[in-house]
């Protein structure tokens, strides 16, 4: 479970984060929607502990992320918005070197590898360098590379974007997956139709802010809307920045 208590992030001028709290439950998806600009990576980026927040808290199962970041870090899978693949490494070795560095077994490490590369469906690149991977086959390595200490929350920074239909229903389906094993499921987008299929809580952030935080039914009551899209708009105020 991951935790966040009234959050806060400056820069300069611009405030990125002002005052955010929700709550992501265990066996649920949680989508964080929000407009370009709204502060969705940057709560993210601080909920993974590479961003000290200005102020506020971060619990992830209890652990206070100020107080024992290293624990927090072997608690969460990510995926960052930035996939950051080592190009001379293959697929496979992407993901064995972050089994090693999380001190996962060998012998574990293996059957992990194997499990993760066949529940991605990416056999057929496992064994190539990453180096000019397509933006799907570099999601896929990512995300194994998240999974192989095999984490209990997992927090995905726009895990569809630049991928195909294809790609995004097995995206899609590997996310139900993580639900059912009972994780944590925490992920950003601006995409309206991603977040309606996926998610069993929306909570829609704009400018720094939670506007809505909600399961998708709840929100389309709160605003007498009967599609969600509208029903974004209307939280929001505007379209912009979202995409349906
Ligand atoms: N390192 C930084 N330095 C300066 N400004 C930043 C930095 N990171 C984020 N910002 C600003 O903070 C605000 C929130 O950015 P953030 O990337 O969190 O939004 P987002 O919701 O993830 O947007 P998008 O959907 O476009 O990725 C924006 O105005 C952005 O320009």
């Amino acid at each position: 479970m991951i935790e966040v208590r009234d959050l806060h992030k400056t820069f300069g001028d611009v405030r990125a984060v002002n005052g955010v709290s929700f709550t992501a439950r265990d066996g649920e998806i949680t989508g964080l929607l929000g407009p370009n600009g709204a502060g969705k990576t940057t709560t993210l980026r601080m909920l993974y502990t590479l961003m000290t927040p200005d102020a506020g808290q971060v619990l992830v199962d209890g652990v206070d992320a100020s107080v024992d970041p290293i624990a927090v870090r072997r608690q969460l899978g990510v995926l960052p918005d930035a996939r950051g693949l080592y190009k001379r490494l293959t697929a496979a070795e992407n993901i064995d070197y972050f089994g090693r560095l999380h001190g996962v077994p060998a012998g574990l490490l293996r059957e992990r590898r194997e499990a993760l590369i066949d529940a991605l469906e990416m056999r057929d690149i496992a064994g190539r360098r990453t180096e000019g991977f397509s933006q799907g086959q570099r999601v896929k390595t990512a995300i194994a590379r998240a999974m192989v200490h095999d984490p209990r929350n997992v927090l995905l920074d726009e895990p569809t974007n630049g991928l195909d239909v294809m790609a995004t229903r097995a995206m899609r389906h590997f996310m139900h997956r993580l639900k059912a094993e009972g994780r944590c499921v925490l992920f950003s987008s601006h995409i309206m139709q991603e977040v309606a299929a996926l998610c069993d809580r929306i909570v829609v952030i704009a400018h720094g802010r939670v506007v809505a935080d909600e399961t998708p039914d709840a929100l389309l009551a709160q605003t007498g809307e009967t599609t969600l899209e509208d029903a974004f708009v209307k939280i929001i105020g505007t379209d912009e920045g979202l995409a349906a």
